[in-house]
């Protein structure tokens, strides 16, 4: 039972390493969050503000990780042109822009009056 549950982590990580070997955009939202991180301690985020935040790069990262699940699983299926195939990764890919656009959202709510406090 704990073998099969350290077994599935590994797989699970193996899926992290792919997905950010392979995705230049997932290494970028990475990059996007440690400046976040570093902003955060430097602003004093709250704990709550925290907690959103962890949610939104978590839900960002994540979105990115079902996108390239798709786009994999795309390929294998339909590696000649086919309009769902092409639906199935147009829809994923908005799927992380929402994400990356709710993440902007979150970051103007939370850190803009700080900035605001600082530079005004
Ligand atoms: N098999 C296919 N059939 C039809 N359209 C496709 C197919 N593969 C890709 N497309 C179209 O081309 C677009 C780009 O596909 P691609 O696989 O390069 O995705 P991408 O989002 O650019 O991926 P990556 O994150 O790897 O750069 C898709 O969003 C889709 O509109």
């Amino acid at each position: 039972m704990l073998k099969k549950n350290v077994a599935s982590f590994r797989y699970a990580f193996h899926g992290i390493a792919l997905l950010l070997k392979t995705q230049a955009n997932a290494r970028f939202h990475l990059l996007a969050a440690g400046v976040v991180i570093v902003a955060g301690l430097y602003l004093n985020v709250s704990t709550l503000e925290w907690a959103i935040l962890a949610l939104t790069i978590g839900s960002v990262v994540a979105a990115e990780g079902f996108n390239t699940a798709l786009e994999f699983l795309t390929d294998l299926v339909s590696p000649d042109y086919h309009e769902l195939a092409g639906k199935t990764k147009d829809v994923a890919a908005g799927a992380v822009l929402i994400t990356a656009f709710a993440a902007i959202g979150v970051g103007i709510l939370i850190f803009g009056p700080k900035i605001a406090a600082i530079v005004l």
